[in-house]
């Protein structure tokens, strides 16, 4: 069986204690790999290394940072297939999905942090009393933790802009999603990346993401994944006064308004409620449908739902492959079951496939109040309610209502009201008439329970470096 070995100054390394844990084909249920179960002592070993390489990485030209970031693009691009498939195997997400979207995103991020070292430039400020400007310089060894939904484009946003500013990193792939993270720590010691810049540790979050949290010599830490342990992380953060940014999950509204063009958008809107199995954070999983056009809605949006080809990820028809763990298809399957004890009409899906492999139906539920579990936790799976709503005011406590607030998209033809919309919505990410439009310059993040922080541009070069103001009097 294949072992997946940490990256560490370079090297290939085993867990210190030879540990390893199993590796599941979502699509078979089956163990295809081991990965290293890491320990704390392996977060040591990797720290050591990020402190021995940062001195020269951080005094390197901006460009010479660019050309490695640019060169590992370049490398990855060379490998997209391998990894495409590697992603699909992982996470059982559909090969054509890996391939068009998030191995060629994952290319980008490298591409677009190797341009912003480069562009990135500090403030100033010319004043009476004379000049101000502002010194940016990186934090030092830094932490990254990411999650199993979308593997290596998360991974990648977050050493990235890491790099870029001149930190080295010290990286927790997802335990269970963890091929592509070693495949690129195979892919930087292959191009002669420098040694100990970017290190990859595998494990348990308890076990190795901890020991990253805590660790008194990792100076931030940029995490993607749940709201608990994103509180978790915060609460040990805090007391050590090491920043940190969180993406959390969400619970996202998707407006549709009778006067939109809503036919036209229906591919868009169920592509926001399905791709990755509604397994991304930003996926509009509570419908709110003006009244008049709702039954012609929830009709539509039902027939395309009982249309998607659920199945084989590999399958290049298959729009949606399973869920990506046992853990997790038992809750997903436990929220569809509390939404009908709830009182929620299934209107399509709402079972298992029976086959082997973690499948659930997409699932259309209506009939359920904004005030129940089902319309206020995250579910993360193939699975929709759907809320009418009379008015302006209606829909807007609807999409209000709950305690996250990360992405929305608004569905109308009326300019005014998309504006308003806009800005009264509590959502760090707000599109109009589309969904997942993605320019990295932007700031990405959630407001209430889906996080702290803003990704993305600038503000991710701002996150990972360290203003320091100089004051000087002109004469
Ligand atoms: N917003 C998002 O992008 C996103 C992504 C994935 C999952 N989720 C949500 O999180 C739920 C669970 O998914 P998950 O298990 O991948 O999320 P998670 O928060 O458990 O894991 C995310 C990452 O954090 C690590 N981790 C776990 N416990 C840790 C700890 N105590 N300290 C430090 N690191 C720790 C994990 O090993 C993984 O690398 C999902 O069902 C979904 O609701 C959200
Ligand atoms: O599931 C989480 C999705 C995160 C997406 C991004 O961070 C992005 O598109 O930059």
């Amino acid at each position: 069986m294949r072992q997946l070995p940490h990256w560490i100054d370079g090297k290939a390394r085993d867990a210190a204690d030879g540990g390893w844990l199993e590796v599941f084909d979502p699509a078979t249920g089956k163990p295809f790999a081991q990965v290293a179960d890491g320990t704390a002592q392996d977060v040591e070993a990797a720290v050591a290394a990020a402190e021995a390489a940062l001195p020269a990485w951080s005094a390197l030209p901006d460009t010479e940072r660019a050309r490695w970031l640019e060169k590992l693009a370049q490398a990855l691009e060379d490998r997209l297939d391998d990894f495409a498939h590697a992603e699909s195997k992982d996470g059982g997400k559909p090969l054509k999905l890996a391939r068009e979207v998030e191995i060629p995103r994952a290319i980008s991020n490298l591409r677009f942090f190797a341009h912003a070292a480069t562009q990135f430039a500090s403030e100033s400020h010319h004043g009476q009393a004379g000049l101000n400007y502002t010194l940016r310089r990186p934090l030092g060894v830094v932490g990254t933790i990411s999650p199993w939904n979308l593997p290596l484009y998360l991974f990648t946003w977050k050493i990235a802009p890491a790099l870029a500013a001149g930190n080295t990193v010290v990286a927790k792939p997802s335990e269970i999603t963890p091929q592509t993270a070693t495949m690129l720590g195979e892919l930087a010691a292959q191009i002669g990346f420098p040694n100990g810049v970017l290190n990859i540790v595998h494990g348990l979050g308890p076990k190795v993401g901890e020991a990253i949290v805590g660790h008194p010599r990792i100076k931030a830490l940029s995490f993607t994944g749940s709201t608990a342990v994103g509180k978790r992380i915060a609460g040990v953060a805090a007391p050590m006064l090491k920043k940190v940014s969180l993406e959390l999950g969400g619970k996202n509204p998707t407006l549709v308004f009778a006067d939109s063009a809503w036919q036209e958008h229906l591919d868009t809107i169920v592509r926001s409620a399905f791709q990755n199995s509604g397994q991304i954070c930003l996926c509009g999983s509570r419908i709110l449908v003006e009244r008049g056009i709702y039954a012609r809605f929830r009709d539509a949006l039902v027939e395309r739902a009982l249309a998607l080809k659920v199945g084989d990820p590999i399958d290049s028809d298959v729009r949606l492959g399973p869920l990506v763990s046992q853990a997790h298809f038992d809750k997903v399957i436990a929220a569809i079951a509390r939404a009908r004890s709830e009182g929620g009409n299934v209107l399509c899906g709402g079972n298992a496939l029976d086959r082997p492999g973690w499948f659930v139906q997409p699932t259309v539920i209506d009939g359920l109040g904004p005030d129940c579990a089902t319309n206020l936790d995250e579910i993360f799976g193939p699975v929709v309610t759907l809320q009418p709503f009379d008015d302006d005011a209606q829909a807007l406590a609807l999409a209000n209502a709950g305690e996250y607030g990360l992405a929305a998209s608004i569905w109308t033809r009326d300019l005014n009201r998309a504006h308003r919309f806009a800005s009264e919505i509590r959502a760090g990410i707000v599109w109009i008439n589309t969904w997942l439009m993605r320019d990295l310059r932007t700031p990405f993040g959630g407001m209430g329970q889906s996080g702290l922080g803003r990704e993305g541009g600038l503000e991710a070069m701002r996150f990972f470096t360290e203003p320091k103001n100089v004051g000087i009097a002109l004469a």
